[in-house]
């Protein structure tokens, strides 16, 4: 898809952004264990919508689940699964699921005593569970490689008879997911301690009828603080969005700070707006280890402002949708700049201008697609496989248009 940028008459844009698909999906597997929790405002994500669709159907007719490429459903279902004793069937996602590990999820669910056997490799997708009580209440994890792991474990936890304590090993990746789900328990009236390396979840049979409304995306908001630092000038309204955001990606308001955007909490919404004659930094070095989802779209904006970055904490790129970090550097460098990856890190240094009519390959992730949408303010660039947003963020593209960009 060729993406050009028209400005449009209005400088002032204000739209909606669907619900963030990591509240909805703990939320999601709640309900599956409370019946009377009513959820709005749901994620219309693909990601979301597999789930909904894998928890809606009868677990002892089903003999197979397919959560394509969606590593929250992938995990959280392999926990849900494995305590559900009406579960007897295979769990498995796409090619590249398949290639996205769960061992460690895995063995510690085989050490609470559940059923789960490898299809095919040792430690990845697809997965043969059987689902029975479980009957240990303590357990120790490895923390570094996806915070989705523990998750996953939390949200099992009140259906386990003594509850769960986690003891987490090693450094902790993305922990504000970790708070999010144990706030996500909390405001259904689960007790949950969270200490610095140990998290217990309280058993729990019964809640009370409650009514959650689901926070709009601060993921996919970034690309829009993304366009709105490259555009000349703009204020944006987005909604539905909160100052005490249960979303660690909320610190993107922050972030933009450093490229000039304020970010005002206005209600239920949150006007962007540009920082009258700001001036640019040189250089920006950001720590991203709790905040990975931001990674692309801040490295993006930098290529389009020519301020050079150093990205860190990144390590857990290389086994998302794809391995990020080789797919940043692929395509950055199209444009002209330079950039060495590390393990954990990025460097940006850019170029000395843009290189026009570059295709953008997209690797079947929605955030290559949405990251590099944004520079197409500056030059007209081609996406290739623009579909492969609908995994967060469907009407991505829409909104796009919105802004101006075609
Ligand atoms: O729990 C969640 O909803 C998520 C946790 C993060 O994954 P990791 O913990 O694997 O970094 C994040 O990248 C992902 O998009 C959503
Ligand atoms: C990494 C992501 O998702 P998941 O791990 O849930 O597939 C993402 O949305 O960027």
């Amino acid at each position: 898809m060729k993406l050009s940028y028209k400005p449009v008459k209005t400088n002032h844009f204000q739209f909606d952004i669907t619900g963030s698909k990591s509240i909805s999906n703990r939320y999601l597997i709640l309900k599956a264990l409370f019946a009377n929790l009513e959820l709005k405002g749901l994620s219309n994500s693909d990601d979301t919508q597999v789930l909904q669709k894998a928890l809606s159907k009868p677990l002892k007719e089903t003999k197979e689940i397919d959560i394509h490429h969606a590593g929250t459903a992938m995990r959280f279902l392999t926990a849900y699964l494995s305590t559900n004793a009406d579960a007897n069937l295979v769990l498995t996602g796409s090619q590249r699921m398949q290639e996205r590990p769960i061992g460690i999820l895995v063995e510690a669910l085989r050490s609470l005593g559940s059923s789960i056997e490898y299809v095919k490799n040792e430690g990845y997708p697809p997965l043969k569970i059987s689902g029975k009580s479980l009957q240990k209440e303590e357990i120790s994890i490895s923390a570094d490689v996806s915070s989705q792991y523990i998750t996953a474990l939390m949200l099992i936890a009140p259906s386990l008879k003594n509850g769960l304590k986690i003891t987490l090993e090693s450094k902790v990746t993305s922990k504000p997911y970790l708070k999010m789900t144990a706030h996500a328990l909390e405001s259904v009236g689960v007790r949950v301690d969270f200490d610095s390396n140990s998290i217990k979840v309280y058993s729990k049979t019964e809640i009370q009828p409650t009514q959650i409304s689901v926070e709009s995306d601060w993921s996919s908001v970034s690309y829009f603080y993304s366009c709105l630092v490259l555009m000349d000038a703009g204020t944006m309204e987005i909604s539905t969005f909160y100052k005490d955001s249960l979303q660690g990606d909320s610190q993107v308001a922050e972030f933009y700070r450093h490229f000039g955007i304020e970010t005002i909490f206005d209600k239920e919404s949150i006007q962007l707006s540009k920082v009258d004659n700001f001036e640019l930094p040189k250089k920006i070095e950001l720590h991203l280890n709790d905040t990975p989802d931001l990674a692309q779209t801040i490295a993006v904006t930098c290529l389009g402002l020519g301020v050079e970055c150093l990205l860190t904490g990144l390590h857990t790129l290389k086994v998302k949708e794809t391995d990020r970090l080789v797919a940043l550097k692929n395509e950055i460098e199209k444009f002209g700049a330079e950039v060495i990856i590390t393990e954990e890190s990025l460097h940006l240094k850019p170029g000395s201008g843009l290189n026009s009519e570059v295709k953008i390959e997209t690797y079947q992730d929605h955030r290559m697609a949405m990251a590099f949408a944004p520079l197409a303010i500056k030059k007209d660039l081609e996406i290739l496989n623009p579909e492969v947003v609908s995994k967060s963020f469907p009407d991505f593209w829409e909104k796009m248009k919105v802004i101006g960009l075609q």
